[in-house]
């Protein structure tokens, strides 16, 4: 079955009869190489052809679909349409002229792009390495009517499928057959998988991906000047399967359950600037840690879609809640625990008196879903507008590491997420190299014991590298900590030596008190460290395990496992924590301990395994 994007029910909604008949003989006739897009912008002048179809042997396809009936057409020529469609008179190019000129302009750019051309001492050198065509769909005009007609006077006959050769009983290799006989030039091709990114690269700017998080999610600009762009030699685009969950997000309620580093707040990124563009309420992005809800607004910030995008930790917009509608507020010491319950309640029993007005937003977007107790999330989905009723919760149970014992047997619908069927699942794991994540994984190898759950309940998702290779990560025992800071302090120095920006390296600790000790240390050494937790200023960040939830750093040193797991909290809780922390390493990590814990054990062995 072929995959179209955006998957058929979230477009069904806005697709002409003839359009869905022709999706739905495109899924069901077609092998699953075929990617079918339906109605996407493509290029830096995002025109927007009714399909695209692109197959590794075959090369690439525009095609038009019209709805017309012999009877309304009045006019045709080779430049020009003349129609009475639903009683409305309508002029139009025509529309192979437009598919033609469409795939022209599509196949110069991609042309522009040397690793897209095929080498000189192959048989068709200089030339794009697939072949192309473009062609018209006639949804109600049959064969026979089209010929009485004479229609192939000014529609070429094998550029067009007609309405009794996409018949639900159509045989799969005729349909085929016609779509072959599209392409201009036909001749072997095969296409590699990196070739086929490199071509939805060039064809579509939205899911692109640059690199770090200054720029996280990042389509750059589809302004016509990026015409002129360099083609790097190295590109990121989102996956199938991301760009096919982006674009088919729609309506309602969805779920992502995704494993760490698997572009969860990638998605949730090109989801906000989709709505802010279509929606008149703001949207709320809602997430726990302070660190990400900065790493976020700074983002929406870039993008200038702060007017319309609205950024918050779930507590802040419950303070925000409580000044707006002035509702009673905790006497308790500011930002205790107790503080923060009753500020919470107060926002709960304001929205139930209505003196705080529900859906506000046009949609809600939840990142890092897993930290948020099942009463918040109750509260927060009544603050979407239900004319549009757009929710998405991305969430990781493997970092889970708030609240779980009052989640356990939590399910979407009783907080009111209307998930089921709605649910996808990520697994690849894009930001760790293999080496980083299997250290993390070996690391966490006990908790991490694959759970299914229903449509609506929480499943935990094994992460699986996407492949990308790196040096093992380093465990290093040492006599005290301030010989692992110093230790940290020199790995730190070396890869700034080799280029690696000060703002690329991160410390993290379990504790706060370690933190300080860290960050004088390396302000003595005149290592330049940041204040906040985001990366605004030019140094090293130093941060909480808890803190670094949601954010990444090809470089990333974890100090103080000497001290790990401690009594005070549950051990599987702390080694979740480390999970989360380890993952937050792109390229490199370093794991420093001064005495041999459970967890420095744990470490060392497992950098041992992957190392080995
Ligand atoms: N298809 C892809 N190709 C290359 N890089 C990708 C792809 N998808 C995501 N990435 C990169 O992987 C990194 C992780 O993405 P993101 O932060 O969205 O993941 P996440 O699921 O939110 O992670 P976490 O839950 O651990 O915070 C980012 O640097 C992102 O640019």
């Amino acid at each position: 079955m072929a995959t179209l994007i955006p998957n058929l029910n979230t477009c069904l909604s806005r697709m002409t009869s003839g359009e869905k008949r022709f999706a739905r003989r495109l899924e069901a006739l077609l092998e699953d190489a075929y990617l079918c897009w339906y109605d996407v912008t493509v290029g830096v002048k995002r025109r927007r052809p009714d399909f695209l179809i692109l197959n590794p042997l075959r090369g690439i396809l525009a095609l038009e679909v019209k709805d017309w009936k012999l009877s309304s057409l009045l006019r045709i020529d080779p430049q020009i349409v003349e129609c009475n469609f639903n009683g409305q008179y309508k002029k139009d190019v025509n529309p192979l002229l437009k598919a033609r000129d469409f795939i022209n302009v599509t196949i110069d750019m991609l042309k522009k792009d040397p690793l897209l051309i095929s080498p000189a001492a192959s048989h068709y050198a200089g030339k794009l390495m697939m072949p192309y065509g473009h062609g018209l769909i006639l949804a109600n005009i049959t064969r026979k009517d089209f010929n009485d007609a004479r229609l192939a006077d000014v529609l070429p006959e094998h550029l067009v499928i007609c309405q009794d050769e996409m018949t639900e009983s159509a045989d799969a290799e005729a349909f085929q057959k016609r779509l072959w006989d599209m392409f201009l030039q036909p001749f072997p091709c095969c296409l590699t998988l990196p070739q086929i990114d490199r071509i939805r690269w060039h064809l579509f700017p939205d899911v692109r991906i640059e690199c770090r998080q200054e720029s996280l999610f990042d389509a750059p600009s589809a302004e016509p000047a990026a015409q002129t762009m360099i083609i790097p030699d190295l590109i990121r685009v989102m996956d199938v399967q991301q760009e096919q969950l982006a674009r088919s997000l729609g309506e309602g309620h969805r779920v992502i359950h995704g494993v760490a580093g698997s572009g969860k707040t990638m998605i949730l990124g090109y989801r906000a600037q989709y709505l802010a563009k279509s929606s008149n309420k703001p949207v709320l992005i809602l997430c726990f840690n302070k660190g990400l809800s900065q790493k976020l607004k700074s983002w929406i910030e870039e993008k200038n879609l702060a007017e319309k995008v609205v950024v918050k930790t779930f507590h802040s917009w419950c303070s925000e809640m409580t000044r707006t509608y002035l509702l009673p507020k905790s006497k308790a010491k500011t930002n205790s625990s107790e503080y923060w319950e009753e500020t919470i309640q107060s926002v709960i029993n304001g929205v139930n008196r209505k003196e705080v007005p529900a859906g506000q937003y046009a949609a809600l977007l939840i990142d890092e879903g897993h930290d948020f107790k099942p009463e918040w999330l109750r509260l927060v989905v009544q603050m979407v507008d239900p004319a549009s009723n757009a929710l998405l919760m991305l969430y990781d149970s493997a970092q889970d590491i708030y609240q779980k014992s009052s989640k356990r047997q939590f399910t979407f619908s009783s907080v009111g997420i209307q998930a089921r069927g709605r649910t996808t699942i990520l697994k690849l794991n894009y930001r760790n190299s293999a080496e980083v994540l299997g250290v993390a994984y070996e690391f966490a190898r006990d908790l991490l014991s694959a759970q299914d759950a229903e449509d609506d309940g929480v499943p935990l998702v094994l992460p699986q590298t996407a492949g990308r290779r790196d040096i093992a990560p380093e465990f290093i025992r040492l006599p005290n900590f301030n010989a692992e800071i110093e230790a940290i302090m020199l790995k730190f120095q070396q890869c700034q030596e080799q280029g690696i920006a000060w703002h690329d390296m991160a410390v993290l600790a379990y504790f706060n008190h370690q933190l300080d000790s860290i960050r004088d240390c390396f302000k003595k050494h005149q290592i330049p460290v940041q204040s906040g937790t985001l990366e605004t200023a030019h140094g090293v960040s130093v941060l909480t395990l808890h803190a670094s939830k949601g954010l990444e750093f090809p470089v990333v040193a974890i100090a103080g496992l000497g001290s790990l797991p401690h009594q005070k909290s549950e051990e599987s809780e702390q080694a979740r924590v480390l999970y989360v922390g380890m993952t937050r390493a792109m390229n490199q990590l370093y794991l420093t301990a001064d005495r041999d814990s459970v967890f420095a054990q744990k470490a060392r062995a497992a950098c041992e395994k992957i190392a080995a």
